[in-house]
């Protein structure tokens, strides 16, 4: 199993390029089976689920053609509608090929994902809805089993905003009978994004992005050609990582206008940020940052994805603050890890309260989810000393090379395999 063993280097400068958002190719690659004829998707990022959601596809019965980081997927050829649990435990996002298997195939069989380390992560949203569409949906043996003729449209209003779940009946009712209309849906970026791929595929949807979204079905849907917008965690991770470092960045391939919310807030910790359409830059000008308090939202709110690695920053910042986790119950399990690391955090409830440090010192500790081990990484980069990051799998789901691209910025960051 690999490992990270990060020696903290002062501070991080240079240019870095960002990559396709993972969370906006997941949804992309599932469409893929709506088409009847091949979709063409750019700027996928190299990260483990993209791979695990191509496995899938190729599971399935669809023809894959990858080159570098674009991905043609035809599936002209599906055999089987069964999402199997050896793939989905790997990958939460699997649950996107309920949706366009059923409205497609008329049937889907798809492994519950389950819970995971940052909450239990329910899909009754994504089970509801698509009954609502006139489909039936059982659980058998740890599998959603699902049948419908042929779905209709319907009115469908979240109980809470669901990302995947607005993505998931997006998806069935861009094939459906009728029109659907998704109350309090998910404003989420990549929502508006895979709207643009299923108009481009023939479909007719209108307030992607805002809480209400209307979508008409169509008897067909073709294959279109899609590039996928840049990440905005990852464009997020790197400005914690040059925030804790005292270091000075400037990203590259990415879209600041997603990420609003995160750069006030790095602007009122007295830091020195300036964009384009396309970059970011960061200057810390060799201070240390003020503490920032932080409470995530549903978008345009403060991303969940940004909380582990924005609690590494206020560990090192001046001043106390708060992180409140609103999204996941159980979204702090990097809080034991940074305080090994002699942070001091407070936990009580969902919320951290967080004294800044001068310092920090490297320790032996665990990745335990995606983000909280972008957190540790950021925090080893900053301490004194060694620190070995375990269970690294976890990070190469979501960051393309993260180790080398932090290298280039003067990280000193190895993987021991
Ligand atoms: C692949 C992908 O895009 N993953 C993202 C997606 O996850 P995901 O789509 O799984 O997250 P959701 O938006 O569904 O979760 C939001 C909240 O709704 C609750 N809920 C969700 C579905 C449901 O059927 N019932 C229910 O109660 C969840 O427990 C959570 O409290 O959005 C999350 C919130 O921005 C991000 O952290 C994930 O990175
Ligand atoms: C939680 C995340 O992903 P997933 O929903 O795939 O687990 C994430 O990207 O931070």
């Amino acid at each position: 199993m690999d490992r990270l063993l990060v020696t903290g280097n002062g501070p991080l400068a240079g240019e870095v390029a960002i990559a396709g958002a993972k969370n906006a190719a997941l949804p992309v690659l599932a469409a893929a089976l709506l088409g009847s004829t091949p979709l063409t998707v750019s700027n996928v990022p190299a990260v483990r689920d993209i791979d695990t959601a191509l496995r899938l596809l190729e599971l399935l019965g669809c023809r894959i053609d990858r080159d570098g980081s674009t991905v043609q997927i035809d599936a002209g050829s599906v055999h089987s509608v069964r999402a199997p649990y050896e793939l989905v435990k790997t990958m939460r996002g699997a649950i996107l090929f309920l949706g366009p298997l059923l409205a497609r195939f008329g049937s889907a069989d798809v492994s519950l994902p389950g819970g995971c380390a940052i909450g239990s992560r329910p899909v009754n949203e994504h089970i509801e809805g698509l009954r609502a569409m006139g489909a039936e949906l059982r659980i058998d043996s740890g599998y959603i089993k699902a049948k419908a003729s042929r779905l209709r449209g319907c009115h469908y209003a979240f109980d809470v905003p669901s990302v995947t779940g607005t993505e998931n009946l997006m998806m069935a009712a861009a094939l459906a009978d009728g029109e659907t209309v998704l109350e309090n849906a998910a404003m989420e970026p990549e929502i508006g994004d895979l709207a643009r791929l299923l108009t481009a595929m023939g479909a007719r949807i209108q307030g992607a992005g805002s809480s209400v979204v209307r979508i008409e079905g169509r008897p067909s849907l073709t294959g279109a050609r899609h590039r996928v917008p840049p990440d905005r965690i990852e464009t997020g991770t790197f400005l914690a990582a040059a925030a804790a470092t005292r270091g000075s960045v400037t990203l590259r391939n990415t879209d600041p206008s997603f990420l609003q919310h995160v750069l006030a807030k790095l602007q009122a910790s007295g830091l020195e940020l300036s964009w384009g359409e396309d970059w970011i830059t960061l200057d810390s000008g060799g201070r240390r940052c003020r503490a920032m308090h932080i409470s995530t939202a549903p978008y345009p709110g403060f991303p969940t994805d940004l909380q582990a690695q924005f609690m590494a920053v206020n560990a090192l910042a001046e001043g106390n603050a708060t992180v409140v986790e609103n999204i996941f119950e159980n979204r702090f399990m990097h809080v034991a890890e940074l305080k090994r690391m002699g942070a001091a955090i407070d936990l009580q409830g969902n919320t951290a309260i967080v004294q800044g440090r001068e310092g920090l010192q490297g320790a032996p500790v665990m990745a335990t989810d995606l983000r909280a081990s972008a957190g540790l990484v950021i925090a080893a980069l900053a301490a004194d000393g060694e620190t070995t990051i375990d269970r690294v799998y976890h990070l190469d789901r979501g960051y393309a090379g993260i180790d080398d691209k932090l290298a280039s910025l003067g990280g000193m960051i190895r993987r021991i395999h």
